[in-house]
């Protein structure tokens, strides 16, 4: 009977050992070796790591059920499922690192250094002349010409000469602080505080009923910046969290199509491009086609600024617009202007307004004239607002143009 006892007990004791033997190996096989180089001190060093389970499982030796010969009876139950190592992932093939653009609230703030610097003989040029002791007629001149000198035209310089003459002898004895507030407040007004300048991005919808992305044309002269305002714009509206479908219809130039797509690239938005010399008003069609189809919130279309004639362009820049308004409306058609080509720029945006429906202006390279002044001008010209301003080559360096951030960073 002792005998009997013995038996079983060593029988019991023998399989417990075995059972914990396969526990224990099952449960290093759920378990990830750990990575070489995990430098957690406080994670349990068997816990997978970020990042673990995108890797390909390194080949571990592995002890099956049927190799620590169970007898059938002490097997793992037959319903539990067995274990398997999770199929090996394919290494994820990498990413593109996506620039994370400056937000767009406050960049004419925090570029102001640029204005002050190319603007100087504008504000603080008219502040100096104010604070003469004596404003006599050749003064008056002297800020005439300073006015005229920035561009901003025969009659709004009239115009606010003669505001600041009244206002300037109802003070009487003036303070630099008054002289500064006087000059700010009419400069302010001169340029307009109430015209809307948001760039027209919401989604509207389409012609089949179906939603539609904000659709904004692009259009402007070779060399202006059309291009490089393009991925600008797209950098701003992805800081505005919104997702940028791009249509590359400048198909004249070679170079232009890559240099959008790349600007693209840099911030996760796509590029619809066609062949070289392509018609630009069927890669529209299609940017706006795709932007739909994919539900991205705005597509931007990029387009030729120079062709054989000019007649040629105009006639292009009207089919490209009829054409994408196949899909829906375009909500913004901004064009892109130079702001140290002056008058130049005046006469281009005349044609460009004859064909298609301006709805903004984009005033580009300010830092580098003086002549921040056309900002009055083609306003007035056009009846469009400038809505947004290029303050130099980098890629955030365009910002949403605020008349008073703009006034004061010409007063310094
Ligand atoms: N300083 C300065 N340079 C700018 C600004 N905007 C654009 N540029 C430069 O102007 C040059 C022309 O820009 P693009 O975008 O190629 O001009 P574009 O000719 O209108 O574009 P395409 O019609 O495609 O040829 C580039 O060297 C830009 O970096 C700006 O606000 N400030």
């Amino acid at each position: 009977m002792e005998i009997v006892i013995l038996a079983v007990v060593i029988a019991v004791v023998a399989l417990g050992a075995i059972s914990g033997l396969v526990v224990s190996s099952r449960k290093k096989k759920q378990l990830p070796p750990a990575p070489p180089s995990s430098p957690s001190v406080t994670a349990p060093p068997a816990e997978p790591h970020v990042g673990e389970e995108a890797e390909t499982p390194r080949p571990e030796p592995r002890r099956t059920v049927e190799e620590v010969e169970l007898p059938p009876a002490e097997a793992p139950a037959a319903d539990e499922p067995v274990v398997e190592p999770a199929a090996p992932e394919a290494p994820a093939a990498e990413e593109p690192r996506l620039e994370v653009p400056e937000p767009t609230a406050g960049r004419l703030v925090r570029l102001r250094a640029r204005l002050s610097r190319s603007q100087n003989s504008l504000g603080k040029g008219l502040l100096t002349l104010l604070s003469r002791e004596h404003l006599d007629e050749d003064t008056w001149e002297e800020i005439e010409d300073t006015l005229l000198t920035a561009d901003v035209g025969v009659a709004p310089t009239q115009e606010l000469v003669e505001r600041l003459r009244e206002r300037v002898k109802v003070l009487g004895t003036r303070t630099p602080e008054e002289l500064r507030a006087l000059l700010r407040e009419e400069l302010v007004a001169l340029i307009g505080t109430d015209a809307d300048r948001t760039v027209h991005t919401e989604p509207g919808v389409g012609v089949n009923g179906e939603e539609k992305p904000g659709v904004v044309m692009v259009v402007g002269v070779n060399g202006t910046g059309k291009t490089t305002t393009t991925g600008k714009l797209a950098r701003v509206l992805v800081a505005d969290g919104k997702s940028v479908v791009l249509g590359a219809a400048d198909t004249f130039r070679a170079a232009a199509a890559d240099q959008l797509q790349t600007w693209g690239e840099r911030v996760g938005a796509r590029t619809v491009r066609g062949p070289e010399g392509g018609d630009p008003a069927s890669i529209a069609f299609d940017a706006v086609k795709e932007g739909i189809a994919e539900g991205a919130d705005v597509v931007l279309v990029d387009t030729a600024g120079r062709l054989h004639t000019k007649t040629g362009l105009m006639d292009e820049l009207g089919k490209v617009k009829r054409v994408v308004e196949k899909h829906g409306s375009v909500d913004e058609v901004l064009l892109v202007l130079d702001a140290t080509t002056g008058q130049n720029g005046l006469t281009q945006a005349r044609v460009f307004a004859e064909v298609v429906n301006i709805t903004g202006i984009v005033l580009t390279k300010l830092d580098g004239t003086a002549k921040g002044g056309i900002i009055v001008q083609v306003q007035r010209e056009l009846g469009v607002p400038v809505k947004l301003v290029g303050l130099g080559e980098g890629p955030d360096d365009l910002a949403p143009f605020e008349p008073e951030a703009f006034v004061d960073a010409l007063l310094g």
